[in-house]
């Protein structure tokens, strides 16, 4: 046959023609992959950017059609198939040359704002190789038919293709200086554009500067996953972490360095101490490559198999037909679950506990050693969420290790194996049809994001109005608008499925452009292998090969549409998790903390300031001093800073400036376990944990027995009440104490605190919710545990706090009075205030309980009066002749010369000095 001179077989040809759209290939590949993970993009101004990619799309475009159209040509001349084979190797070169540049078209119609130098180097490659082919074969023969010359055409149009391409990149880009000085490519799209989520982005991963919209696609997909919190805090949680991602992207500028920042998990993920976990997980890496090496020897020993069995038929008697049958199955269980999966879980398990325990209790350790400002500032849901989050290291890792690179390895097998057994036409149209399955599959997700958006938002609208709706049936059914709730979830319910049902569509829209593409892909390859069995005596062994490896093969691309998905969400609980390790706490021990040596129990506030935030002052240049042994009272408005007073004290926070000392330590000084030890607390809304009474109480000392627990109750005015519950102290409080009244809770604390004994005690509104006949109980209770105990106590009942030694009123973070309770009435200043207005209310209320003899006993004030040396009320206040009604804001305004505590008490007398 009279050869082509472009089909000589010399050596430099043939080599070329393999070669070149090889290292094209790669070339444009890995400076993709490396944009991305630098995250490199344009900076040149969009209109004149605009411009240039049109008119090299174009040209790329025409280089491509030339390949195609030499093909064409090819065809056209040597046109029975059977005789396509000497110009084999030319063929090939024009098909994946034509599926490269086609690969780059794609890529530039997909990237907005392209970073030039993989597609520039690909042409200055283009270049070079297209002149070589141009010239060599011509030198030694010129051309002489039509179809010479037509070749020759071809190629020295898509030469000059390249070349104009070259030029007119390099010639813009002289131009480019004119308009942009910062002559920089390498910079972040995250910094421009922060929160855009665009679809185009994200396909093609080749342009995929797609860190933004890598994450609001997984945004959505995360959504499902959790059914937590209301959709608005789910929404501004999933910001913050995309905001935490694109922060620390452009902080590290790259991939690579963000990876790196995970390093700090790398100790709970892999067993630094164990040796033989290590080496565990070296075997499991070993079972992943057999893993891979089985997924060819299958359809291999099928394909021996077959040719054996049609050897035989044939008359070749030397053929075993039972043994191929044996190995086949053997390999075939190895590979199944049963074989070296389940060795690879079996020697995996120790290791993903390890990791899970490992990061799970380092969470959890970390987040219970953080302070009041991170605990303030986060939910618990959130906190719980972090610590359960920390499987996703592990899921990330898993999921490259076992799932994405397993792939990318089956894959390349595949498409080398394959190519060894039907030649490199096989091997371009896998790759065709994997490049093409790729694109479609990540065009095809970023088309749904939005869709998958709509989904995740119904259903989570459907499960907070549901749980909404359940959760606030009491005032539902209040106002009567049970059918209305009934209605609005029904709505919901309607919203949710029809989103969902749009969803699924997709979803099967894109299963079905999937296997369309497979197909195609299925239907040349097998025509090739046909061909080859039929003419080129391939046997029907590897047909067989070919068909069971192909169908294999469907896996790992199916799980390729998932995979992105699982990274993101995976990447985004394991930057919450970061986040949470990369929190220090804020009240730390000093180096040179030592223990705090108790000996009275003087607490002095020298100038203490402080701020929650730096906005709002909350104390200011607050000073007092409390003997050892002395009650103070903090009374005032509300919101003035009382408790941030007592928090101070127990170094929840640290003041801003000025200081705390006890017995002339500065608290700052001290270490804070010696610090909380010597301090107990009954807290305003005390919390106790889904347990027994018995174990909420003993929780104070873990070391007390029964008795002292039940003397402790028995102070706190509860133990009768306790003996009272069907279960007695073993009754369960329910989730956050929500079983017991508010009132019971509170003495549930107190004996809390009175079982623990402290030296210094800190009573923030703690007896608030209590009627006066179990107040006044439980002051008696008070008086064993606060004697001789330095003892802070916010109260807004007055009648709690007026025996105390000393009263500071607080009011808007000052200290604005101070005294006993006989000065402060005298003085008639803020507190004179506060009390003239509660016991005015208090009157008619007392009016009516004071009709029983036994409540005339419990009230406290009778009780002062009982106990202590008095003054009169009428005397000290003289209320009717200062009290101002519009001050008092509720109740009715004395009539003149009758005393305020009209009723029973007419003579009102009040604590005379500390007891
Ligand atoms: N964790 C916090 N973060 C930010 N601000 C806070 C925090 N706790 C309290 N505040 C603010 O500090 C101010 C003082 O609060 P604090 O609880 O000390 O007042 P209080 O006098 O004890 O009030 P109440 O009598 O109502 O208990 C208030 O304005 C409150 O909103």
């Amino acid at each position: 046959m009279d050869l082509d001179p472009l089909d000589q077989p010399w050596v430099t040809v043939t080599v070329l023609y393999y070669a070149f759209p090889t290292l094209v290939f790669f070339y444009f590949a890995i400076s993709q992959v490396v944009t991305v993970c630098t995250l490199q993009t344009q900076s040149l101004r969009v209109q004149h950017q605009r411009v240039r990619r049109d008119v090299i799309l174009a040209l790329v475009l025409v280089a491509a059609g030339a390949y195609i159209a030499e093909t064409i040509a090819v065809a056209i001349k040597f046109n029975r198939v059977s005789e396509w084979h000497p110009g084999q190797d030319r063929v090939f070169y024009l098909m994946a040359s034509a599926l490269v540049f086609g690969v780059e078209a794609l890529a530039l119609i997909e990237t907005k704002y392209p970073v030039w130098y993989p597609y520039y180097g690909t042409w200055l490659i283009a270049i070079v190789v297209e002149l070589a082919l141009l010239i060599l074969p011509n030198v030694f023969r010129y051309p002489e038919s039509l179809y010479d010359f037509v070749f020759v055409t071809i190629r020295a149009l898509r030469a000059s293709a390249f070349i104009a391409l070259s030029s007119l990149y390099f010639g813009l880009r002289n131009d480019k200086k004119q308009y942009d000085n910062s002559d920089a490519e390498r910079q972040s799209l995250l910094s421009k554009t922060p929160k855009v989520s665009s679809s185009e982005d994200t396909v093609s991963g080749s342009n995929g500067y797609g860190t933004t919209t890598a994450i609001d696609t997984q945004t959505s997909d995360a959504a499902d996953e959790s059914d937590a919190g209301s959709e608005d805090s789910w929404l501004e949680e999933q910001r913050k972490v995309k905001e935490l991602i694109s922060k620390r992207l452009n902080q590290d500028g790259n991939w690579f360095t963000y990876a790196k920042g995970f390093s700090i998990f790398f100790p709970y993920v892999w067993p630094t101490r164990s040796k033989a976990l290590q080496f565990r997980a070296v075997l499991v890496a070993a079972c992943l490559l057999i893993s891979n090496a089985l997924n060819v020897l299958v359809p291999r020993q099928m394909g021996v198999m077959v040719d054996n069995l049609s050897g035989y038929i044939k008359g070749d008697g030397t053929r075993n037909i039972w043994l191929p049958g044996l190995i086949y199955a053997v390999l075939l269980f190895i590979n199944g679950g049963a074989g070296i999966d389940w060795v690879r879980k079996w020697l995996w398990l120790p290791l993903e506990q390890y990791s899970y325990a490992a990061i799970s209790t380092a969470s959890q350790a970390h987040m219970m050693s953080l302070s009041s400002d991170f605990h303030d500032s986060k939910t618990t849901s959130d906190l719980m969420q972090a610590i359960t989050g920390g499987r996703s290291v592990t899921d990330l890792l898993e999921t490259i290790c076992f799932q994405v690179v397993p792939m990318f390895i089956d894959l390349a097998i595949a498409f080398a194996y394959l190519w060894s057994l039907f030649g490199p036409f096989m091997g371009l149209i896998l790759a065709a049809t994997f490049v093409s399955y790729l694109y479609i599959t990540t065009k095809l997700v970023a088309m749904r994001a939005e869709n998958r958006r709509q989904y995740v938002a119904g259903f989570r609208k459907e499960w907070t109005i549901g749980h909404q709706s359940l959760e606030g049936w009491n005032t539902a059914s209040l106002f009567n608008m049970i059918p209305y709730e009934r209605h609005k979830y029904e709505r919901a319910v309607k919203d949710h499925m029809e989103a969902k049902r749009i969803y699924e569509l997709s979803s099967q829209s894109m299963s079905a452009a999937q296997g369309l593409v497979m197909t195609c892909g299925l239907l040349g390859a097998l025509y090739l292998a046909v061909f080859q069995v039929a003419k080129e005596g391939k046997s029907i062994g590897q047909l067989t090969t070919f068909l069971v490896y192909w169908g294999a093969l469907q896996g790992p691309l199916t799980f390729f549409s998932g995979v992105y998905r699982n990274i993101s969400y995976s990447l985004m609980d394991a930057e919450r998790l970061l986040e949470l390790f990369q929190t220090k706490p804020t009240i730390t021990d000093l180096p040179h903390a030592k223990p705090l040596k108790l000996i009275k129990g003087n607490v002095k506030f020298d100038r203490v300031s402080f701020a929650y935030d730096e906005r709002n002052p909350t104390l200011k240049n607050v000073n007092f001093v409390v003997p050892s042994g002395k009650t103070v009272a903090l009374v005032g408005e509300t919101g003035g800073g009382k408790s941030t007073i007592l928090k101070l004290i127990g170094r929840f926070y640290d003041v801003k400036s000025g200081s705390i000392s006890i017995d002339g330590q500065d608290i700052r000084d001290v270490t804070l376990d010696s610090l909380r030890e010597k301090i107990g607390v009954v807290p305003q809304d005390p919390v106790l944990f889904n347990d027994t009474i018995m174990s909420n109480v003993r929780y104070a000392r873990l070391t007390a027995n029964d008795e002292e627990v039940y003397d402790a109750c028995r102070a706190a005015a509860i133990h009768d009440k306790i003996l009272s519950f069907p279960d007695g102290y073993d009754s369960k409080v329910g989730d956050r104490g929500v079983k017991l009244s508010g009132g019971e809770k509170q003495r549930i604390a107190i004996a809390r605190a009175i079982l623990k004994q402290p030296e210094i005690i800190l009573l923030d509104e703690a007896t608030s919710a209590v009627d006066t006949e179990t107040e006044y109980l439980i002051q008696e209770g008070f008086k064993a545990l606060c004697k001789d105990r330095t003892t802070f106590v916010v109260a807004h009942r007055l009648s709690t706090v007026m025996r105390a030694h000393r009263i500071l009123v607080v009011l808007n973070g000052e200290i604005v009075e101070e005294g006993s309770h006989d000065e402060l009435i005298r003085a008639r200043g803020k507190y004179h205030n506060l009390w003239s207005k509660q016991t005015f209310v208090k009157s008619e209320d007392e009016q009516c309980r004071s009709r029983s003899p036994q409540m005339r006993s419990a009230n406290l004030i009778d009780d002062v009066d009982r106990d202590r040396g008095t003054t009169t009320m009428t005397k000290a206040l003289n209320i009717e002749e200062n009290y101002d009604p519009t001050q008092s804001g509720v109740g009715k305004k004395p009539v003149e010369g009758q005393e305020v505590d009209s009723g029973q008490s007419h003579k009102r007398e009040v604590s005379g000095g500390p007891e």
